[in-house]
């Protein structure tokens, strides 16, 4: 499987900048790629990148999203002097133009082609590219939101014709909404377009009607165009990975893309003048991670916005040490998304659940329910907002904007150094199977002493059992001890018995807090469900039942782990959100004996789970089933999963019960939660 992260930038994309007074556009500036590139010059992660050259986009690749008479327009840019360049510059919004920018912008178009091209022939697996000026909000005649081409939309035009990709993904994670992308794809079922944004009820720039919820996209693309506005500020890291696990990932994995594209914006991050949102920077650790499995891994990051030269610095690296596969980081202590973030995701998955199977049980979309600008109207009590029209037409002029009083300094955590274990993936395998290369067999300093082989087998092992099982019980121990002490980042054992293996590995931990995940079938060891510190999430064909505890998590499934669209539902919705907040310091996955799960899904669930714990994830596999070897090492070495391809729905009944399951639980887990409160 192809490795290597790509990492595409130019100095000569810092050489442009305002060259008048704007309040507006000041905040765009040079410095944003400088902090940015330094900062992954000196964490050492840009030596870590495979290092491709810029080039200029050509006319042609430029009008897959732009009109002639625009691009003959800008062309015209540099040969103009000051006044020129201001009066061309009125006739859009929110932009500037200098006599480099066009140069910049071929750049920045090209060089999201080069990231396309390394990526989609499989010279690396994903990469990032560092570019101004910024795309997302221009369109076919217009520039505007200090964007000049549609980078993003531009390249994924140029993937469908010169790759044959047949579904694009865009994730938006800018904090603004990229109409341009909407635009472009609207009608086009082939191009899924996710955008979260702020929008304060249509009263935060672009003020635009279409960047509300219910914009689904028209014709052969309705469906293709998610949005959820984020009607409040302040969003933080647990309203992002609601809206990935409730709204984003289970719609993608049912889309099932070829090639991903982030529209990387960072003003979505803490500090930052536009957003005004609280994730920290770490966060786009695990957002990376968690679309690093669709599409093969393929997987193209493209600068956005960003203006807080910190937050933007921090988050460029966290984003980018995830596409090179460093351990994810800790989610800082995660909670339940906040009302007006439920509301949204409740609005989101209401209005697709006729488009998306695996929404097709979310809630129904609530009749009496006000659209975006008559509730703020309402707040307002139908006057002028205090800030400016209260979500009227926005053709209106612009209200004259409001001096910001000076914003006391928000400070936050630097994120904590990830660092990878010198060895990533330890094997316990019987002699007789091998070890798939990349791979260590693991085999501990020193073997147990007589006392410890007491233990071990009084503890675990009935007197009579052979030398041999009481090594392999050592060894796992040895193992876990070497993961807990991050010297080994994972590992897969091989067990001649997967409860008692699991039952030794629980309770040898010493991580306060470990996710079991019990992928078939039971029952789960009686030692490890009454254990406090391990939570067992367990999904398999068993009767649906009340959960025994807030620990014990039984997820039915009719027709059991076999059924891929179930599991993968089942996973995104309901145990990644329970693993995030629990964030154990120890993931186990069993596979226990008969295990139905396929090939392609193990892998997936083997590669999703490292988001958690470090990495610290420990595979049990039944010796005698020796199948799941390869694809587990795989996953566990770093290599993304294979694409699962279109999945269908989910079956009725099983969506019944994850609901169920939700409603009881998400009381102790409010990551699961879906739907404001009083809307239940
Ligand atoms: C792809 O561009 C990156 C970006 O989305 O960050 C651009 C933001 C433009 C923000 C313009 N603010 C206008 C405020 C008017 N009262
Ligand atoms: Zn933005």
């Amino acid at each position: 499987m192809k490795m290597g992260t790509a990492l595409i930038y130019d100095e000569e994309m810092t050489k442009y900048k305002l060259l008048w007074v704007d309040p507006v556009c000041k905040i765009e500036v040079p410095e944003r790629l400088i902090v940015s590139y330094e900062a992954l010059v000196k964490s050492g992660l840009a030596d870590r990148c495979v290092s491709i050259p810029v080039r200029e986009a050509t006319d042609a690749e430029i009008l897959l999203a732009h009109s002639e008479e625009y691009l003959e327009a800008v062309k015209k840019t540099p040969f103009m002097h000051l006044e020129e360049l201001m009066t061309f510059t009125q006739k859009y919004g929110d932009v500037y133009f200098h006599p480099n920018i066009y140069h910049c912008a071929k750049l920045a178009v090209g060089a999201t082609l080069q990231l396309v091209d390394n990526v989609m022939t499989g010279k690396v697996r994903n990469g990032m590219a560092l570019v101004r000026p910024p795309g997302h909000h221009s369109q076919s005649s217009a520039a505007n939101g200090f964007c000049v081409f549609n980078n993003v939309a531009i390249a994924a035009q140029y993937a469908k014709k010169h790759h044959k990709a047949k579904r694009v993904l865009i994730v938006d994670w800018d904090v603004h909404h990229g109409q341009g992308v909407q635009y472009c794809f609207e009608d086009d079922p082939s191009v899924l377009y996710f955008s979260w944004h702020r929008y304060e009820h249509q009263s935060f720039w672009p003020n635009l009607r279409e960047s509300d919820f219910d914009s689904v996209g028209s014709g052969k693309g309705a469906g293709f165009n998610v949005n959820v506005p984020w009607n409040k500020v302040g969003m933080g890291n647990s309203d992002y990975l609601a809206v990935f696990f409730h709204v984003l990932l289970p719609v993608a994995y049912e889309f099932s893309p070829d090639l991903v594209f982030i529209c990387a914006g960072f003003d979505s991050a803490i500090g930052d003048p536009e957003g005004h949102m609280s994730a920290t920077p770490d966060i786009f650790a695990h957002l990376t991670h968690l679309l690093m499995n669709l599409a093969d891994g393929k997987v193209c990051a493209v600068l956005e916005g960003g203006y807080n030269l910190t937050s933007l610095a921090q988050s460029v690296c966290q984003t980018v040490q995830t596409l090179l596969g460093d351990p994810a980081p800790r989610p800082a202590q995660l909670g339940g998304a906040c009302e007006s973030a439920l509301e949204s995701i409740h609005s989101a998955r209401a209005i697709h659940k006729k488009y998306w199977s695996c929404l097709q049980h979310a809630a129904a979309p609530f009749p009496e329910e006000p659209s975006s600008k008559n509730r703020r109207l309402a707040q307002q009590g139908g006057s002028q907002g205090p800030e400016g029209d209260a979500g009227g037409d926005a053709q209106k002029e612009e209200p004259e904007k409001v001096e910001e009083k000076e914003e006391e300094e928000i400070v936050w955590p630097e994120p904590l150094r990830r660092v990878a274990p010198s060895l990533r993936s330890a094997l316990l395998l019987p002699d007789a199977v091998e070890c798939p290369d990349g791979c260590a067999r693991f085999s501990p300093a020193h073997g147990p002493g007589p006392l410890e082989r007491a233990r071990l087998r009084k503890s675990y092992l009935k007197e009579s059992e052979d030398e041999a099982s009481v090594t392999l019980l050592y060894n796992l121990t040895a193992l876990l001890g070497q993961m807990e002490k991050n010297e080994i980042r994972n590992g897969l054992a091989l067990v001649p018995d997967v409860s008692m293996a699991a039952t030794l590995l629980t309770s040898a931990s010493l991580s306060k807090r470990v996710l079991l995940v019990w992928m078939g079938e039971g029952p789960v060891p009686a030692q490890i469900i009454e254990d406090e510190k391990t939570l067992v999430v367990h999904i398999d064909s068993m009767e649906p039942h009340e959960a025994q505890s807030k620990y014990y998590i039984p997820i039915t499934l009719k027709k059991g782990c076999g059924d891929t669209a179930g599991v993968v539902q089942a996973v995104l919705g309901l145990l990644l959100p329970l693993g995030y907040q629990y964030e154990p310091g120890l993931v186990l996955l069993a596979r226990p004996p008969g295990c139905q799960v396929k090939g392609g899904l193990w892998q997936q669930l083997t590669c999703l789970l490292q988001g958690l714990a470090l990495g610290h994830t420990l595979v049990l596999l039944q010796e005698n089933e020796t199948a799941p070897v390869g694809i587990t090492a795989s996953g566990l070495l770093g290599n993304a999963a294979l694409s699962l391809g279109p999945l269908v729905a989910p079956g009725p009944e099983d969506v019944g019960s994850f609901e169920g399951l939700r409603l009881r639980l998400q009381t102790d887990w409010p990551l699961l939660q879906t739907t404001a409160p009083e809307k239940r």
